[in-house]
């Protein structure tokens, strides 16, 4: 009786969800296109090169901590929405604590698959997208990458509101699976193949859209992107979307605990 309280009493719908997933794939595409305005810049993640006195670790590192220590300080964190890549030894909120929705089970709190964005980041995607060489713009480089990092590590976590709305709708199918605590019935149950498509295309047609150069005149450069749209159709597919998926996975699991 609580539980139904607490659901009409925050009444967030599956297509309020997906527009705001629609809505964050703007911001992947914009973030890929301004970390790609700068080469590779490998000193940026190389410890050797920061030597920053009282810090051991690459410049992209000094940046991400630091920056995550203020945003921590602003209140950036007491947002459910959001999840620190360095969560050990934040600084506490020191901002009024403004009261978001109690929407997700508890245990939401204890799930954060940043390390696995992070390596799945700067190993696989950003060699993908971004040139090779150097123009010694490192301080920019990191702030464009924390950017990509934040964009894409906002929407995958987003998978724990997906999945208590999915759990509400259709509580009687997901109670079992989740007692039994079975991966394979609850991967089915949050599976929408169509819907999947939908995003990728959608996605792809995003990059083109808003990857191109933009020209008065004749249409010479047609076919010149920024980021080449494959590759951001190639991010979700492989990445954005399965590790949604294992989100939600990871939250329903805990969902009656
Ligand atoms: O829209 C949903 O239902 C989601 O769970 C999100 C999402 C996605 O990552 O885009 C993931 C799984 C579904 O199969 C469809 C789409």
């Amino acid at each position: 009786k609580h539980e139904m309280a607490k659901a009409e009493h925050n009444n967030v719908t599956l297509g309020m969800v997906r527009d705001s997933l629609i809505r964050q794939e703007d911001t992947i595409v914009y973030s890929l296109i301004e970390r790609a305005r700068f080469p590779l810049n490998p000193p940026t993640y190389d410890p050797s090169y920061a030597s920053i006195p009282g810090f051991s670790g690459s410049l992209l590192e000094f940046f991400v901590k630091q920056t995550e220590a203020v945003q921590a300080k602003a209140g950036r964190y007491d947002n459910p929405e959001e999840h620190p890549f360095f969560p050990d030894n934040l600084p506490p909120s020191l901002v009024p604590h403004y009261k978001y929705p109690e929407v997700l089970h508890p245990a939401a709190m204890s799930i954060n698959i940043n390390k696995l964005i992070w390596d799945m980041y700067f190993n696989k995607l950003l060699p993908s997208f971004v040139s090779p060489g150097d123009d010694e713009n490192y301080a920019l480089t990191a702030a464009r990458d924390l950017e990509c990092l934040q964009a894409i590590s906002r929407r995958i976590h987003y998978g724990k509101l997906v999945a208590e709305v999915k759990f509400r709708d259709e509580r009687k199918d997901y109670e079992p699976a989740i007692r039994a605590q079975d991966r394979f019935t609850l991967t089915n149950l949050l599976t929408f193949t169509n819907v999947e498509e939908a995003v990728k295309k959608r996605v792809a047609k995003k990059a083109m859209t808003f990857c191109q150069e933009v020209k008065l005149g004749d249409d010479g450069d047609k076919g010149k992107y920024k980021v080449d749209p494959a590759i951001v159709s190639g991010l979700y597919a492989d990445w954005v979307i399965p590790l949604t998926k294992e989100v939600e996975i990871d939250y329903l699991l805990r969902r009656l605990n």
